[in-house]
């Protein structure tokens, strides 16, 4: 067996092992070997990190932002330096195709870049007041330590999406990546070195969710969580962090509806249904994860996207050829063929896929077959709960007030998808749409300078943009009086 790399924890600069002697194994979900270890850290590193974040942010906040930024825009280099060896660990740890993994790494830097150009915007206000001889100055000022808690599906790209916002407003980071998938995010406690960041400013640490995730939410030392996760933890960081009345941000579960009215491109509405359900083996929050046709281009378009989907390579993400890996662990995989045995119970039928693909290769791995579900019903458990992988339920509807009613009957509402060239269905659309995220003639995929905004039960707060900077932000106020 290849020598397995043990990781350390990332504190005040340090790399240190956790007092607790114990180690949590990183799976590689293509081949189940155990491709490295990483500190099980301890409540009371935790508090360390903390401490040491805590520290820093005195001396932090007081540089010019644009100082700061200079050295973000070092730690943006070094990543685009090491991309190649970033990518290949994230294959590694998370199963994503390497060509998805480069773009990861690329994305990881752009985050923090477009963090940096928010150096010199961080402004506030001058008010005239009601009272004579006074004024209102209203400035932002950094929260403080602000605790990152990252989910397996990107995770380079989501400690970067954090920490970039984070670190150039002034505060200080503790990461806490998850235990799936930390390889490439402890590699940033080496970079950040290298960028001259310095000690104590950038922290990561690697423990159980509950235990470690626990502490770093319920200390009074943290002034903001931002989390990137499944709904019911998100839920729970919410609660612990209410004790202390903690500034949380949360980006949790979707469950988007693509819908294909009669006037679409079928051609492009094919091809972004696909990328859009497929992508990362259907591990993207903004995932297509239940589709409506119209019932007039239903044949013609079913036709098209089931040949394409059978077409699909499943297999080694190391290859330029294939188009999808594996599911990132045992459990997902369990998860998968739990819905298609359910969906199939309920009435569904298996159009194509559904299982563990078969022969020699897929042996070992967590694999699953891109897997459409027709003769759907809004009633069936496909078509509510977040399946993050590669099923997808798909569903008829014959008018605009149906699919809408279809589309809003859910408990979550961060991304929606629609094909239609109709300027008035556009409209309704985006007046009806009960999301934060609507993507019109095109698939999934944010830009930075949007607003990654999750309504109901997919989160609070949104992340990305001017506004995901502001999050970042606390403002102070002060009315001044001056003699006459
Ligand atoms: N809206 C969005 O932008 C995105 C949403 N997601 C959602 O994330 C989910 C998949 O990611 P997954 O990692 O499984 O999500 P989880 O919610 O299981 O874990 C997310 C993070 O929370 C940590 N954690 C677990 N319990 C606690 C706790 N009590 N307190 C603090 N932290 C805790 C985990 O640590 P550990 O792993 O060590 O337990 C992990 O780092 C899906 O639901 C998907 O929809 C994913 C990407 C983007
Ligand atoms: O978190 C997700 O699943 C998406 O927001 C994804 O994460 C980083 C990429 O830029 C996004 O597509």
């Amino acid at each position: 067996m290849a020598d397995i790399k043990e990781y350390q924890l990332f504190i005040d600069g340090k790399w240190i092992t956790s007092t607790s002697g114990e180690t949590i194994e990183v799976v590689n979900p293509s081949t189940e070997e155990i491709v490295a270890q990483v500190q099980k850290g301890t409540v009371e590193e935790a508090q360390m990190a903390l401490e040491a974040a805590e520290i820093a942010q005195k001396s932090w906040k007081k540089l010019p932002a644009r100082q700061r930024a200079e050295m973000l825009y070092k730690l943006a280099n070094e990543i685009k330096a090491n991309a190649d060896d970033l990518a290949e660990l994230l294959v590694k740890e998370q199963g994503k195709l390497l060509k998805v993994a480069k773009m990861e790494v690329a994305v990881t830097a752009s985050f923090i870049e477009y963090a940096c150009e928010g150096a010199r915007r961080i402004e506030g206000d001058i008010i005239p007041s009601d009272n004579p001889n006074e004024q209102i100055w209203i400035q932002k000022i950094p929260r403080g330590v602000v605790v990152a808690i990252t989910a397996w599906n990107f995770p380079l790209a989501l400690a970067g999406r954090k920490l970039g916002p984070a670190l150039v407003a002034g505060n200080t980071v503790v990461i806490k990546p998850t235990s799936e998938t930390p390889l490439a995010t402890l590699e940033l406690g080496n970079l950040a070195k290298k960028a001259g960041l310095p000690d104590g400013v950038l922290n990561i640490l690697t423990g159980p969710g509950r235990a470690m995730g626990n502490a770093l939410v319920e200390n009074p030392i943290t002034k903001m969580v931002t989390m990137t996760g499944s709904t019911p933890v998100g839920q729970q960081i919410a609660r612990n962090a209410a004790q202390n009345l903690t500034h949380v941000q949360l980006e949790l579960g979707g469950k988007a509806p693509f819908i294909v009215f009669e006037d679409a491109d079928i051609d492009a509405a094919v091809e972004a249904a696909l990328n859009s359900r497929f992508d990362n083996c259907g591990q993207v929050c903004t995932c297509n994860e239940r589709m409506y046709v119209h019932e007039r281009i239903y044949d013609t378009f079913m036709e098209k996207f089931i040949a394409k989907t059978k077409a699909l390579k499943v297999g080694d993400p190391m290859l330029e050829e294939t188009d999808m890996g594996p599911k990132v662990n045992a459990s997902e995989l369990k998860h998968m063929e739990h819905l298609v045995e359910v969906s199939l119970k309920e009435g569904a039928t298996l159009a194509t896929g559904g299982k563990r693909p078969e022969g020699a290769a897929f042996e070992k791995g967590y694999w699953f077959e891109p897997t459409v579900l027709t003769d759907v019903t809004q009633d069936m458990t496909i078509v509510h709960e977040e399946s993050f992988g590669p099923i997808l339920p798909v569903l008829k509807f014959k008018t605009f007030d149906e699919v809408v009613g279809y589309a809003n009957d859910c408990e979550y509402g961060l991304a929606a998808m629609v094909f239609t060239n109709d300027m008035n269905t556009i409209m309704k659309c985006n007046d009806e749409l009960e999301y934060g995220e609507i993507y019109v003639n095109r698939g999934h995929g944010e830009q930075h300078q949007g607003f990654h905004n999750g309504y109901k039960l997919s989160g609070s707060g949104g992340e990305d943009g001017k506004y995901g900077f502001e999050q970042y932000l606390e403002k102070k106020t002060f009315y001044i009086r001056h003699k006459a």
